[in-house]
C-alpha cells in the first residue's frame, strides 16, 4: 500500500518517524534515521545555548510505556542549523527542526537564525517548553500561548508546526483550537508530548524510579494512546485547515492506524523508537501497509480522519 503524505505540502515518503527527542540529539543519531525506512526525521528541541539536561537516570522503561525528566539535554540552536545548513534536501524525506526556546525571546532569536538561513527544513516549535518558573508550561497558558503565536508566527512566515501537551477537558480542545485557528501559516500541530509530571516508583525499594524532580517525569508509549488519539480528533475535528501529526502509543502499525483514523497526517514514534530503535520503522511500514492491504486501502486518504461514530 502507498503510506505516502505530506505536511503543509511537503511530501513525505512515508507517515512515520521519530518523535523529537528520541534519536535526534546528535548528528550520528540523525544519520541513522536518514539511514532507515523513516519518512522523516525531526531534531532534539533546541534551546539558544547548548545544555547538559538533568541527572541521569533521567529517562526510563516502565510498564506499558516509559518516564522522562530529560531536562532538554541539547547542542544548542546553532548546531542544529548547522545541520540544516549541510542537510541534503534533495533527499527523498524531508527534515523537520524543534524549537524549545526557555523564553519568548530565546524562540524569537532561534526563529529568527532559521528565518534569515532560508532552507526547506520545517520548523516545529516546542509549546512544552517551560515558560516563567512557577507558571504553567505554555501550552498550558492560553494566554501566553496567543502571544507567543502573535510574535512567532508573522516572523516564520513560512508554514510551521507547534508541539502541544495533551489536553484532557473539551474546554480546552474549543480554547486552544480558537487561538491555533487565528494563525494562517499554522499549518500543523504535533499532538501530543508526554503526559506531564507522572512519577513512577519501585515497589522493592520504594523509591522514586527517576532522580530528577523527586522522580515526576512526562510518560509515553503504550499508556497515553488514548489520550492522544483523543487529542489528534479533537483537533483534527476543530482545525478542518490544519493538519494534526499523531504521536503517543504507537508501538506497531495497528496504533499508527488508529492514529490516521482519528485524523493524523502523519505519526511519530517516541518510546518504541527509544527501545527498538530505528530498525522499527522498516516494521512499521510493513505492518501498516498489511493493515490496510487487509482493510481495502491503498493510500493513507482513503481512510485519514474517517473514525466513525456510533
Ligand atoms: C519538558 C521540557 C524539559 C520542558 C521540554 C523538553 C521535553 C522533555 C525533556 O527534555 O525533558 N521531555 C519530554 O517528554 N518532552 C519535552 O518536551
Amino acid at each position: 500500500a502507498d503510506l505516502s503524505t505530506n505536511i503543509a505540502g511537503v511530501p513525505l515518503p512515508n507517515v512515520f518517524f521519530n518523535a523529537s527527542g528520541v534519536w535526534c540529539q546528535h548528528e550520528h543519531e540523525l544519520q541513522a534515521l536518514l539511514e532507515s525506512q523513516s519518512g522523516s526525521l525531526i531534531t532534539k528541541s533546541a534551546t539558544f545555548e547548548p545544555r547538559e539536561g538533568n541527572p541521569s537516570p533521567r529517562y526510563l522503561p516502565i510498564p506499558n510505556g516509559s518516564i522522562n525528566s530529560m531536562g532538554l539535554p541539547n547542542e544548542g540552536y546553532e548546531y542544529y542549523l548547522n545541520y540544516a545548513r549541510k542537510f541534503d534536501y534533495s533527499h527523498t524525506k524531508p527534515l523537520f527542526i524543534s524549537l524549545s526556546g526557555l523564553s519568548l525571546a530565546d524562540n524569537v532569536k532561534m526563529v529568527e537564525a532559521f528565518v534569515a538561513a532560508d532552507l526547506p527544513c520545517m520548523l516545529e516549535i516546542n509549546f512544552s517548553c517551560p515558560n516563567v518558573p512557577g507558571k504553567p508550561q505554555l501550552g498550558y497558558d492560553i494566554e501566553a500561548m496567543d502571544n507567543a503565536l502573535a510574535t512567532l508566527a508573522p516572523l516564520v512566515k513560512k508554514p510551521f508546526g507547534i508541539k502541544l501537551p495533551p489536553y484532557f477537558d473539551i474546554a480546552h480542545f474549543d480554547q486552544v483550537a480558537g487561538v491555533c485557528q487565528k494563525y494562517d501559516n499554522l499549518a500543523f500541530l504535533t499532538c501530543v508530548n508526554s503526559v506531564g509530571n507522572g512519577l513512577a516508583i519501585d515497589f522493592e525499594t520504594e523509591t522514586a524510579l527517576i532522580k530528577p524532580k523527586d522522580g515526576f517525569g512526562g510518560l509515553g508509549g503504550a499508556m497515553i494512546l488514548n489520550t492522544a488519539l483523543a487529542n489528534v480528533n479533537a483537533f483534527h475535528r476543530r482545525l478542518p485547515g490544519k493538519q494534526v501529526i499523531g504521536v503517543g502509543g504507537v508501538t506497531s502499525g495497528k496504533e499508527a492506524f488508529l492514529h490516521i483514523l482519528a485524523g493524523a497526517s502523519a505519526v511519530q514514534i517516541g518510546t518504541q523508537l527509544k527501545e527498538e530503535g530505528p530498525a522499527l520503522f522498516e516494521r512499521l511500514n510493513k505492518e501498516l501497509s498489511d493493515i490496510m492491504m487487509a482493510k481495502g486501502y491503498n493510500s493513507i486518504e482513503d481512510f485519514r480522519g474517517k473514525v466513525k461514530t456510533l
